[in-house]
Protein backbone atom coordinates (compact mmCIF):
# COMPACT_ATOMS: atom_id res chain seq x y z
CA UNK A 1 0.00 0.00 0.00
CA UNK A 2 1.25 3.22 -1.03
CA UNK A 3 1.25 6.15 1.70
CA UNK A 4 0.47 9.72 1.77
CA UNK A 5 4.40 10.09 3.64
CA UNK A 6 7.51 8.40 3.94
CA UNK A 7 7.04 8.26 7.81
CA UNK A 8 4.00 8.37 9.13
CA UNK A 9 3.89 7.51 13.32
CA UNK A 10 1.46 8.27 15.95
CA UNK A 11 1.43 7.59 19.71
CA UNK A 12 5.04 5.40 19.73
CA UNK A 13 5.99 4.61 23.53
CA UNK A 14 8.73 2.61 23.92
CA UNK A 15 10.93 2.03 27.40
CA UNK A 16 13.83 0.72 28.50
CA UNK A 17 13.07 -1.08 32.28
CA UNK A 18 11.85 2.37 34.50
CA UNK A 19 13.83 4.31 31.76
CA UNK A 20 10.20 5.94 29.67
CA UNK A 21 12.73 7.07 26.24
CA UNK A 22 9.35 7.21 24.02
CA UNK A 23 6.23 8.25 25.50
CA UNK A 24 3.64 9.16 22.71
CA UNK A 25 5.54 10.65 19.57
CA UNK A 26 4.10 11.72 16.62
CA UNK A 27 5.89 12.11 13.28
CA UNK A 28 5.67 12.52 9.81
CA UNK A 29 7.90 12.76 7.31
CA UNK A 30 6.72 13.52 3.95
CA UNK A 31 8.05 12.04 0.31
CA UNK A 32 10.52 15.17 -1.22
CA UNK A 33 11.79 16.73 1.87
CA UNK A 34 14.29 16.66 4.57
CA UNK A 35 13.10 16.36 7.49
CA UNK A 36 15.09 17.40 10.68
CA UNK A 37 14.95 15.44 14.07
CA UNK A 38 16.10 18.06 16.84
CA UNK A 39 16.22 17.34 20.83
CA UNK A 40 18.75 17.29 23.75
CA UNK A 41 20.98 14.51 24.73
CA UNK A 42 18.50 11.36 25.93
CA UNK A 43 15.40 13.11 24.01
CA UNK A 44 14.74 9.94 22.19
CA UNK A 45 15.84 10.55 19.07
CA UNK A 46 18.07 7.12 18.18
CA UNK A 47 15.46 4.98 19.70
CA UNK A 48 12.77 6.72 17.59
CA UNK A 49 14.84 6.09 14.67
CA UNK A 50 15.73 2.38 15.62
CA UNK A 51 12.11 1.63 15.50
CA UNK A 52 11.36 2.98 12.32
CA UNK A 53 14.65 1.18 10.72
CA UNK A 54 12.52 -1.88 12.05
CA UNK A 55 15.46 -2.72 14.44
CA UNK A 56 14.17 -2.34 17.50
CA UNK A 57 9.89 -2.96 18.88
CA UNK A 58 8.24 0.21 19.99
CA UNK A 59 6.25 -0.84 23.33
CA UNK A 60 2.86 0.50 21.75
CA UNK A 61 2.06 2.96 18.77
CA UNK A 62 1.24 3.18 15.07
CA UNK A 63 3.73 3.15 12.50
CA UNK A 64 4.03 3.03 8.62
CA UNK A 65 7.22 3.38 7.01
CA UNK A 66 6.28 3.85 2.89
CA UNK A 67 3.33 2.42 3.38
CA UNK A 68 3.71 -0.73 5.63
CA UNK A 69 2.76 -1.35 9.04
CA UNK A 70 5.72 -2.13 11.07
CA UNK A 71 3.76 -4.79 12.91
CA UNK A 72 2.19 -6.49 9.75
CA UNK A 73 4.89 -6.12 6.88
CA UNK A 74 8.33 -5.18 8.68
CA UNK A 75 10.17 -6.74 5.64
CA UNK A 76 8.20 -4.50 2.86
CA UNK A 77 9.50 -1.84 5.40
CA UNK A 78 12.85 -3.03 5.40
CA UNK A 79 12.71 -2.95 1.30
CA UNK A 80 11.29 0.71 1.17
CA UNK A 81 13.94 2.18 3.64
CA UNK A 82 17.72 3.14 3.97
CA UNK A 83 18.85 3.21 7.00
CA UNK A 84 22.52 5.16 8.22
CA UNK A 85 23.50 4.54 12.10
CA UNK A 86 25.99 6.64 13.97
CA UNK A 87 28.41 3.83 14.04
CA UNK A 88 29.87 2.05 11.68
CA UNK A 89 29.20 -1.97 11.74
CA UNK A 90 31.76 -4.95 10.93
CA UNK A 91 32.93 -6.27 7.67
CA UNK A 92 36.20 -4.58 7.86
CA UNK A 93 38.17 -6.89 6.32
CA UNK A 94 36.42 -6.26 2.71
CA UNK A 95 37.19 -3.71 0.24
CA UNK A 96 35.25 -0.95 0.11
CA UNK A 97 33.91 -2.04 -3.14
CA UNK A 98 32.90 -5.57 -2.01
CA UNK A 99 31.62 -4.16 1.14
CA UNK A 100 29.02 -2.07 -1.12
CA UNK A 101 28.29 -5.19 -3.33
CA UNK A 102 27.64 -7.73 -0.55
CA UNK A 103 24.70 -5.36 0.58
CA UNK A 104 23.69 -5.10 -3.12
CA UNK A 105 23.96 -8.96 -3.08
CA UNK A 106 21.94 -9.12 0.23
CA UNK A 107 18.73 -6.88 -1.28
CA UNK A 108 19.04 -8.72 -4.26
CA UNK A 109 20.94 -6.54 -7.14
CA UNK A 110 22.61 -8.97 -9.61
CA UNK A 111 26.11 -8.81 -10.05
CA UNK A 112 26.23 -6.44 -13.16
CA UNK A 113 23.54 -4.36 -11.45
CA UNK A 114 25.76 -4.63 -8.27
CA UNK A 115 29.01 -3.57 -9.76
CA UNK A 116 27.21 -0.61 -11.70
CA UNK A 117 25.26 0.25 -8.75
CA UNK A 118 28.58 0.24 -6.50
CA UNK A 119 30.46 2.50 -9.32
CA UNK A 120 27.64 5.16 -8.97
CA UNK A 121 27.54 5.55 -5.28
CA UNK A 122 31.17 5.42 -4.45
CA UNK A 123 31.46 8.29 -7.06
CA UNK A 124 28.45 10.19 -5.38
CA UNK A 125 29.79 9.89 -2.28
CA UNK A 126 33.47 10.68 -3.78
CA UNK A 127 35.47 7.28 -2.26
CA UNK A 128 35.84 5.72 -5.90
CA UNK A 129 39.81 6.48 -5.66
CA UNK A 130 39.23 3.79 -1.96
CA UNK A 131 37.32 1.28 -3.30
CA UNK A 132 40.33 -1.14 -3.51
CA UNK A 133 40.79 -0.47 -0.03
CA UNK A 134 40.09 -2.77 2.96
CA UNK A 135 37.38 -0.56 5.12
CA UNK A 136 39.38 -0.52 8.13
CA UNK A 137 41.68 1.85 6.20
CA UNK A 138 39.03 4.51 5.74
CA UNK A 139 38.88 7.43 8.21
CA UNK A 140 35.94 7.94 10.63
CA UNK A 141 34.50 10.77 7.57
CA UNK A 142 35.02 8.38 4.80
CA UNK A 143 32.97 5.27 6.84
CA UNK A 144 30.39 7.65 7.33
CA UNK A 145 30.38 8.53 3.79
CA UNK A 146 30.59 4.41 2.93
CA UNK A 147 27.86 4.22 5.55
CA UNK A 148 25.63 6.29 3.14
CA UNK A 149 26.69 4.63 0.03
CA UNK A 150 25.25 1.75 1.71
CA UNK A 151 22.27 2.90 2.83
CA UNK A 152 21.30 3.57 -0.37
CA UNK A 153 22.34 0.75 -2.65
CA UNK A 154 18.39 -0.65 -2.71
CA UNK A 155 17.46 3.02 -3.93
CA UNK A 156 15.57 3.35 -0.60
CA UNK A 157 11.94 5.58 -0.86
CA UNK A 158 12.76 6.56 3.07
CA UNK A 159 16.49 7.35 4.16
CA UNK A 160 16.29 7.31 7.82
CA UNK A 161 19.98 8.93 9.25
CA UNK A 162 21.68 9.34 13.02
CA UNK A 163 23.58 12.43 13.28
CA UNK A 164 25.54 11.82 9.59
CA UNK A 165 27.56 14.91 9.66
CA UNK A 166 29.37 14.54 13.39
CA UNK A 167 32.68 13.06 11.71
CA UNK A 168 32.40 14.91 8.53
CA UNK A 169 35.27 17.59 7.47
CA UNK A 170 33.38 20.89 6.29
CA UNK A 171 33.79 19.98 2.90
CA UNK A 172 32.06 16.82 3.43
CA UNK A 173 29.06 18.44 5.42
CA UNK A 174 28.59 20.53 2.30
CA UNK A 175 28.34 17.74 -0.19
CA UNK A 176 26.25 15.81 2.51
CA UNK A 177 24.02 18.66 2.41
CA UNK A 178 23.86 18.47 -1.51
CA UNK A 179 23.31 14.91 -1.78
CA UNK A 180 20.41 15.00 0.58
CA UNK A 181 19.01 17.81 -1.19
CA UNK A 182 19.15 15.94 -4.23
CA UNK A 183 17.90 13.35 -2.66
CA UNK A 184 14.87 14.91 -1.51
CA UNK A 185 14.45 16.39 -5.04
CA UNK A 186 14.18 13.08 -6.74
CA UNK A 187 11.08 12.26 -4.14
CA UNK A 188 12.86 11.04 -1.44
CA UNK A 189 11.94 11.26 2.48
CA UNK A 190 14.44 11.90 4.35
CA UNK A 191 14.50 12.09 8.06
CA UNK A 192 18.04 13.39 10.33
CA UNK A 193 18.73 13.67 13.73
CA UNK A 194 21.71 16.02 14.36
CA UNK A 195 22.73 18.66 17.06
CA UNK A 196 24.18 21.20 14.28
CA UNK A 197 21.61 23.41 14.05
CA UNK A 198 22.98 25.86 12.37
CA UNK A 199 23.38 23.32 9.03
CA UNK A 200 20.15 21.97 9.51
CA UNK A 201 18.83 25.17 8.65
CA UNK A 202 20.23 24.73 5.17
CA UNK A 203 19.57 20.79 4.92
CA UNK A 204 16.13 20.31 6.37
CA UNK A 205 12.90 21.61 4.79
CA UNK A 206 10.95 20.57 8.12
CA UNK A 207 12.65 20.72 12.02
CA UNK A 208 10.34 18.20 14.18
CA UNK A 209 11.45 19.14 17.87
CA UNK A 210 11.44 16.16 20.45
CA UNK A 211 11.78 16.47 23.71
CA UNK A 212 11.63 13.74 27.07
CA UNK A 213 10.09 11.17 24.32
CA UNK A 214 7.35 13.32 22.74
CA UNK A 215 6.72 16.03 20.46
CA UNK A 216 7.09 19.22 21.30
CA UNK A 217 6.87 21.34 17.97
CA UNK A 218 7.18 21.15 14.15
CA UNK A 219 8.14 24.29 11.90
CA UNK A 220 8.55 24.76 8.27
CA UNK A 221 12.25 26.07 8.11
CA UNK A 222 11.37 28.55 5.47
CA UNK A 223 8.71 30.08 8.45
CA UNK A 224 11.56 30.22 11.27
CA UNK A 225 13.65 31.97 8.84
CA UNK A 226 10.97 34.36 7.89
CA UNK A 227 9.88 35.30 11.79
CA UNK A 228 14.24 35.83 12.63
CA UNK A 229 14.03 38.41 9.57
CA UNK A 230 14.33 42.20 11.42
CA UNK A 231 15.13 41.00 14.81
CA UNK A 232 17.94 42.25 16.45
CA UNK A 233 20.24 41.10 19.38
CA UNK A 234 21.54 43.69 21.86
CA UNK A 235 23.57 43.43 24.31
CA UNK A 236 24.50 46.17 27.02
CA UNK A 237 26.41 46.28 30.29
CA UNK A 238 23.33 46.86 31.95
CA UNK A 239 20.33 45.29 30.86
CA UNK A 240 18.04 47.42 33.02
CA UNK A 241 18.49 50.73 31.08
CA UNK A 242 18.41 49.21 27.84
CA UNK A 243 15.15 47.54 28.90
CA UNK A 244 13.34 51.15 30.33
CA UNK A 245 14.87 52.94 26.98
CA UNK A 246 12.95 50.70 24.33
CA UNK A 247 10.04 50.51 26.81
CA UNK A 248 9.71 54.25 26.73
CA UNK A 249 9.99 53.45 22.42
CA UNK A 250 7.44 51.01 22.87
CA UNK A 251 9.78 48.90 20.75
CA UNK A 252 8.66 45.28 21.79
CA UNK A 253 11.71 42.70 23.06
CA UNK A 254 12.17 39.10 24.14
CA UNK A 255 15.09 38.56 26.95
CA UNK A 256 17.52 35.97 26.08
CA UNK A 257 18.62 32.86 28.29
CA UNK A 258 21.87 33.37 26.82
CA UNK A 259 22.22 37.10 27.71
CA UNK A 260 20.94 40.06 25.95
CA UNK A 261 17.90 41.32 24.18
CA UNK A 262 16.16 40.62 21.06
CA UNK A 263 14.45 43.35 19.50
CA UNK A 264 12.22 44.15 16.45
CA UNK A 265 11.68 43.07 13.99
CA UNK A 266 12.96 46.54 12.64
CA UNK A 267 14.39 47.26 9.09
CA UNK A 268 17.80 48.47 8.86
CA UNK A 269 17.17 52.02 8.85
CA UNK A 270 14.96 51.67 12.18
CA UNK A 271 17.25 49.81 13.91
CA UNK A 272 20.62 52.09 13.33
CA UNK A 273 17.70 55.23 14.44
CA UNK A 274 16.88 53.41 17.62
CA UNK A 275 21.18 52.40 17.74
CA UNK A 276 21.88 55.80 18.09
CA UNK A 277 19.07 57.12 20.48
CA UNK A 278 19.43 54.06 22.93
CA UNK A 279 23.27 55.23 22.99
CA UNK A 280 21.95 58.86 23.80
CA UNK A 281 19.83 57.31 26.49
CA UNK A 282 22.81 56.15 28.11
CA UNK A 283 22.75 52.46 27.50
CA UNK A 284 26.06 50.69 27.54
CA UNK A 285 26.02 49.00 24.14
CA UNK A 286 28.47 46.78 23.18
CA UNK A 287 26.84 44.21 20.76
CA UNK A 288 24.37 44.83 17.81
CA UNK A 289 22.86 42.81 15.23
CA UNK A 290 20.97 41.26 13.22
CA UNK A 291 19.93 37.66 14.66
CA UNK A 292 20.90 34.61 12.98
CA UNK A 293 20.19 30.83 14.05
CA UNK A 294 16.60 31.04 13.99
CA UNK A 295 16.25 27.32 14.70
CA UNK A 296 18.95 27.73 17.63
CA UNK A 297 16.68 30.39 19.02
CA UNK A 298 13.57 28.19 18.71
CA UNK A 299 15.53 25.57 20.02
CA UNK A 300 16.81 27.27 23.19
CA UNK A 301 13.41 28.55 23.52
CA UNK A 302 12.14 25.31 23.87
CA UNK A 303 14.83 23.78 26.73
CA UNK A 304 14.58 27.48 28.26
CA UNK A 305 12.52 26.03 31.65
CA UNK A 306 14.42 22.41 31.56
CA UNK A 307 15.44 21.67 34.96
N1 LIG B 1 19.34 0.10 25.25
C1 LIG B 1 18.99 0.95 26.21
N2 LIG B 1 18.88 0.56 27.48
C2 LIG B 1 18.51 1.40 28.47
N3 LIG B 1 18.22 2.71 28.28
C3 LIG B 1 18.30 3.17 27.02
C4 LIG B 1 18.70 2.33 25.94
N4 LIG B 1 18.69 3.08 24.80
C5 LIG B 1 18.31 4.33 25.16
N5 LIG B 1 18.07 4.38 26.51
C6 LIG B 1 17.61 5.57 27.25
O1 LIG B 1 16.52 6.12 26.55
C7 LIG B 1 16.58 7.55 26.54
C8 LIG B 1 16.60 8.05 25.11
O2 LIG B 1 17.83 7.72 24.50
P1 LIG B 1 18.19 8.04 22.98
O3 LIG B 1 19.50 7.40 22.70
O4 LIG B 1 17.04 7.66 22.13
O5 LIG B 1 18.32 9.63 23.00
P2 LIG B 1 18.89 10.63 21.89
O6 LIG B 1 17.87 11.70 21.74
O7 LIG B 1 19.27 9.87 20.67
O8 LIG B 1 20.18 11.23 22.59
P3 LIG B 1 21.58 11.78 21.99
O9 LIG B 1 21.26 13.11 21.41
O10 LIG B 1 22.44 11.88 23.21
O11 LIG B 1 22.07 10.78 20.98
C9 LIG B 1 17.81 7.91 27.35
O12 LIG B 1 17.41 8.19 28.67
C10 LIG B 1 18.67 6.66 27.30
O13 LIG B 1 19.46 6.55 28.43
Amino acid sequence: MEDEAGVHARGVTRAFGPVQALRGLDLTVPYGQVTALVGANGAGKTTLLLILATLLAPDAGEIRVAGHDLRTRPEAARTALGWMPDTFGAYDQLTVAEYLQFFADAYGLTPPEGAARTAELLTRVHLLEMARQPVHVLSRGQKQRLGLARALVHRPKVLLLDEPASGLDPRSRVELRDLLRSLAAEGVAVLISSHILSELEEIADRVVLVERGATAGEHEIATLMAEARGLWRVRALEEEPLAEALDVRRVPYRRQETGGLDIGPLTEREAAVLLGELVGAGARIFSYAPVGGALESVYLAMTEDRT
